[in-house]
């Protein structure tokens, strides 16, 4: 579904990614972990188009999208912290959004409703609380069907159950076919959400495979240790 090809991104004289390439499939949940700065959310920005790589290239149903705009409407994002406009109530985000995306017949509405965000509708967002707003992020990635969601620290400030509701969100539409990006340092939600795990480390690709391999090669039932012994050599 995406394919990365020899991907380089440097800002200044500073290398993001180096040399990154890699294929993603349809209808997977794919982990992005890696230490700060390893370089995640910049390839996230460079599918989203947000960030222009100096080099390589990003195919999507084997067509480049550098430099394009049709393919956006097919790709759903979650930002790690959402901004918006601090005046504007939520029905009104919502409403704009909707209006851009006018495109779209059958809108997904259910995060809306499960996260009661129609009783919220006249609260101005800057006046919401963080989890509040990523609610409103989550409901956004997902209104419009996108086959490719990218979601960055989605569960990041949300509470528990809030938290749950997200993650089944997930999982329903993975099985409708969708692929889905997910960074994440939490080890216990990639294991309960995720299928394959990719680790990024300093711009390179250090591992690629899927959490039943990964545990299986290193003979750990737990994810966490697994990793833990891919990422010092020891499987
Ligand atoms: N617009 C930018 N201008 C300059 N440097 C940037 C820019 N965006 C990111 N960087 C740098 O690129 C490197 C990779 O950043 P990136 O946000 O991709 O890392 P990450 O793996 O997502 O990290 P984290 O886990 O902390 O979110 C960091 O050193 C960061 O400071």
């Amino acid at each position: 579904m995406i394919t990365i090809e020899n991907l380089r991104k440097s800002y200044g004289k500073l290398q993001v990614l180096k040399d990154v390439s890699i294929s993603f499939s349809a209808g997977k949940v794919v982990s992005v972990i890696g230490p700060n700065g390893a370089g995640k959310t910049t390839l996230s920005k460079c599918i989203l188009g947000m960030v222009l790589p100096d080099s390589g290239d990003i195919k999507i149903g084997g067509e480049s999208i550098l430099k394009k705009f049709a393919y956006r409407s097919q790709v759903g994002y979650m930002p790690q912290i959402g901004k918006y406009p601090e005046n504007m109530k939520i029905r009104q985000v919502i409403e704009m959004v909707r209006d851009i995306r006018k495109d779209v017949k059958q809108v997904d509405e259910e995060l809306i409703g499960l996260y009661g965000l129609e009783e919220m509708y006249e609260k101005r967002m800057g006046a919401l609380s963080g989890g509040t707003k990523q609610k409103v992020s989550a409901a956004l990635a997902f209104m419009f069907n996108p086959q490719i969601l990218i979601l960055d620290e989605p569960t990041a400030g949300l509470d528990p159950i809030s938290a749950e509701i997200l993650k089944c969100k997930i999982l329903k539409e993975k099985k409708r076919g969708k692929l889905i990006l997910i960074t994440s340092h939490v080890m216990s939600e990639i294991e309960e959400v995720a299928d394959e795990v990719l680790c990024i480390v300093d711009g390179q690709v250090k591992f690629y495979d899927t959490i039943v391999d990964i545990k299986a090669n290193t003979q750990e039932e737990r994810l966490s240790r697994a990793i833990a012994k891919v990422m010092n050599g020891e499987d």
